[in-house]
């Protein structure tokens, strides 16, 4: 049987991007003739109960804006069974029989417990990490590599003046994937990731080498799942007494207005979800793979280890000589 009342929310850390998910999902559900439900503050907002009808308008105005309208929340009494029950008991109590989670791994986790209780549960990529299998990116993404790349353009005019080198540390939690495009896409000299493992001693000597041979700059773009800048910073110091100085973007990677590719992304995978949920499926996780959207099963999509694409790493390396 169809859904015919689905509820949406977002969860752990906040995308760029997320707002216009929200948005797609709640427009599509009712072009579909759905009731279309919001929940605050992601599976904290299930399990107190914190759930609203949306209308059209109820959406107006937020696809170009960055956080997300119904807020997230990191929930711990949602991880145990008890509240994963509870949640489940009050989307029911409601007769809401379908759910979009827009959120990271975390979230997916949750979503599939839920869908285990009988939830008709569809899952969206809501994280700026992109550490989820089965899509070539997550919503916001896009928007953070794009923050990371502005940030260096800045850092790259002073250190060229100065002569100097900079470590610039980024997010990602344990997936390298902001490092390593925003380090293409900046011509960063050294991308450090969790995936791949590193020399100092080589890092330190290139440095020491490019700079007699003329460089007017060395940048090191450090994924936060390798450790801190400031540490790295101290060790390239003590190998070849050039101190790099350190910059760590932070929240600020999370925040500001969703780039075109991540309204566009968030827009038709959030359309997609409901289409999903009214074909009767559920269960799933929704990607898009080499420009197709995709709907996997979730358990298997937390079962998996995302790939690291070791062919762009290579290539960083053959084009920041
Ligand atoms: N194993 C789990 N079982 C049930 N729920 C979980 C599980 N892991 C995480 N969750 C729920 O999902 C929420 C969000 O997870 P998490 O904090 O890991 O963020 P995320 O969704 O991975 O997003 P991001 O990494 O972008 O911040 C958690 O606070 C918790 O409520
Ligand atoms: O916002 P918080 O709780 O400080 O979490 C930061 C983490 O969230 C993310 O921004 C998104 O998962 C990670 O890149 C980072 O490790
Ligand atoms: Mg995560």
């Amino acid at each position: 049987m169809s859904v015919k009342k689905i509820a949406v929310l977002t969860s752990g850390g906040d995308s760029q991007g997320m707002n216009a998910a929200v948005r797609a999902v709640v427009r599509s559900g009712l072009y579909h003739g759905l009731e279309v439900f919001a929940v605050q503050r992601g599976y904290a907002g299930l399990i107190n109960d914190d759930i609203r009808e949306m209308d059209l308008r109820s959406v107006g105005d937020i696809i170009q804006r960055g956080g997300t309208i119904l807020q997230t929340a990191r929930c711990k009494e949602f991880v145990t069974p008890e509240g994963q029950q509870l949640a489940a008991d009050n989307l029911r109590k409601r007769g809401i029989d379908g759910l979009v989670v827009l959120g990271g791994d975390g979230s997916y986790q949750g979503a599939n417990k839920l869908s285990k209780l009988g939830i008709n549960t569809m899952g969206l990529p809501g994280t700026i990490d992109n550490d989820i299998p089965f899509t070539d990116f997550t919503i916001g993404f896009d928007t953070a590599v794009s923050i990371v790349v502005d940030a260096i353009n800045k850092l790259r005019d002073t250190m060229s003046s100065h002569e100097r080198s900079s470590i610039v540390e980024v997010m990602g939690r344990h997936c390298g994937d902001i490092a390593l495009y925003a380090g293409l896409a900046s011509g960063a000299e050294t991308i450090l990731v969790p995936e791949v493992p590193y020399d100092l001693d080589e890092i330190a000597n290139r440095m020491s080498e490019n700079f007699s041979q003329g460089k007017r700059h060395s940048i090191i773009i450090v994924a936060e799942g390798v450790g801190k800048g400031e540490d790295i910073s101290a060790e390239i110091m003590k190998r070849n007494g050039i101190e790099p100085r350190v910059t760590v973007l932070g929240h600020i990677q999370r925040g500001g207005t969703p780039t075109h590719n991540d309204r566009i992304l968030a827009s038709s995978l959030g359309d997609f979800a409901v289409r999903r949920l009214i074909a009767g499926d559920s269960g799933k996780a929704c990607g898009i793979i080499k420009g197709e959207l995709v709907a996997t099963d979730i358990d298997k999509v937390v079962n998996t280890k995302k790939q690291f694409k070791m062919e762009l790493y290579e290539l960083t390396k053959r084009l920041s000589q």
